[in-house]
């Protein structure tokens, strides 16, 4: 990875721009996968193209499927899957999480690897639940990456345990592969309570509507151990085995990456709309909201989009972020910058993520003049006057979403490795810029 610094642009005056956001990371990835196990060619309507689908790409090119992302919409052609491959997952969640259930329907070994810090990221629940279901994995005794999925051509699957409190993702790889398991997949889940809710529903949404049966615990009536008012929050989900049709995705917005967007409207007291906001959707980014009103905004929704305006002063939060947990870098930036105290619980699955992200936020807070402090499963935030300064990325491209935030109210916050936005949002300091210095 290049490392640079980039001096994020103070806002000198409020901010009245509408911001046009690439697709969603989420549902790109979520669409190859689906595509690649499925009956006939599939078509992505405007997919994300970054570091982490672009990977995907690759990865379900190595397994056998045709992936043709040149043009604005991208083409899939499921081909037999077979090995021997070899699959770089870079930083990517998805695709260490999703992959390995697709590599183990191939016919041949599967060496799959990452970046540094993938090899820290949490797998052993994926490993031991793969191994129930009938895979064989060499992984050196690791539960992490680098390992090798001995595919056999096909998975029986059957009923497993996992304990996915450290990510969701872990469920839900287990699920988009399952209705081509000889058996499906029953995963009962049993630990604290799993994260990302949203991102559950969007996985068994998504298969549905590839036509996969799906049944989650709160419809059959399991006692679910997640506190969540959606039917993803279940603690049980059943995947019939079936075909998946192949089918055209309509990739939505990354709701996610409006975050920092949005959050300029209420640092700057301006006005920012984010186009083809959906009006019915999985994505957790939907939550912002209910979050940044919280907070002080108004927030309206109509044919334009979603509008955010600030107001000038805003206030602290107090929120239970589990089930939107990659919202915390950007809204812990607005936290700093607030009127009053904030406090996020739910989240300590973030020491799992790209990095330790409340130790990351907390460590380049406090270095600006911050007053930010760990909780057991959060974050507590007080505003202080913030100087510049360097500001660690740690190759989390949130972290440079939310030094950007901090820059329009703070002078001479600088950025390190900018370029790390290129897992979920290459374009990122163009259209800040744009929004913060229109032409
Ligand atoms: O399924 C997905 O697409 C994701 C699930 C979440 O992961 P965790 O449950 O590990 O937080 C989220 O943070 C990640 O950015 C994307
Ligand atoms: C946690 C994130 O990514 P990943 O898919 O790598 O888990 C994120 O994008 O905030």
């Amino acid at each position: 990875m290049p490392s640079s610094h980039w001096s994020a642009p103070v806002a000198h005056a409020p901010v009245d721009a509408t911001v046009r956001l690439p697709g969603s990371k989420s549902m790109t990835n979520r669409a190859l996968i689906l595509s690649a196990l499925a009956d006939g060619p599939a078509r992505l309507r405007r997919p994300l193209r970054s570091r982490d689908t672009l990977l995907m790409a690759a990865a379900l090119r190595a397994l056998g499927a045709a992936v043709d992302e040149d043009g604005a919409d991208w083409l899939v052609t499921p081909g037999p899957l077979s090995g021997p491959a070899q699959v770089d997952v870079g930083l990517a969640g998805t695709v260490m999480r999703f992959l390995p259930p697709v590599a183990a329907l191939a016919d041949g070994d599967v060496a799959i690897d990452g970046d540094p810090r993938a090899r820290e990221r949490p797998m052993r629940p994926m490993i031991t639940a793969l191994r129930a279901l009938g895979v064989r994995i060499d992984d050196g005794g690791r539960g992490a990456l680098p390992f090798t999925v001995r595919g056999a051509g096909a998975v029986k699957g059957g009923a497993v345990t996992i304990d996915a409190s450290s990510s969701s993702q872990l469920v839900s790889g287990l699920l988009l592969a399952a209705p081509r398991f000889d058996e499906g997949v029953r995963v009962r889940h049993e630990g604290p309570p799993v994260p990302s809710a949203p991102h559950l529903a969007m996985t068994v949404r998504m298969l549905r509507e590839a036509g996969a049966r799906v049944e989650t615990g709160v419809e059959t009536g399991v006692e679910s151990g997640v506190d969540s008012g959606v039917d993803s929050g279940a603690a049980e989900w059943h995947v019939a085995p079936g075909t998946i049709r192949g089918r055209d995705w309509d990739v939505e917005p990354d709701l996610s990456n409006a975050a920092q967007f949005l959050g300029a409207a209420l640092v700057t007291g301006g006005r920012v709309t984010v186009p083809d906001w959906p009006a019915d959707t999985t994505q957790p980014g939907d939550a912002l909201r209910d979050l940044l009103a919280r907070m002080g905004a108004q927030v309206s929704f109509g044919p334009d989009g979603l509008t955010v305006r600030g107001t000038g002063a805003f206030e602290g939060l107090d929120a239970d972020l589990r089930e939107v947990g990659e919202l915390t870098p950007v809204l812990a930036a607005l936290a700093a910058l607030a009127s009053s105290p904030s406090r996020f619980t739910g989240i300590g699955h973030l020491r799992g993520h790209e990095t330790d992200r409340l130790a990351a936020l907390v460590r380049e807070l406090n270095a600006l003049g911050g007053d930010a402090r760990e909780l057991p499963d959060g974050l507590e935030i007080r505003p202080r006057p913030l100087h510049g300064g360097v500001f660690h990325t740690y190759d989390d491209h949130r972290m440079v979403m939310a030094a950007a935030v901090l820059g329009l109210a703070v002078p001479g916050v600088e950025v390190e490795n900018p370029a790390t936005v290129g897992k979920t949002l290459p374009e990122f300091t163009e259209l800040w810029t744009a929004m913060v210095r229109p032409a």
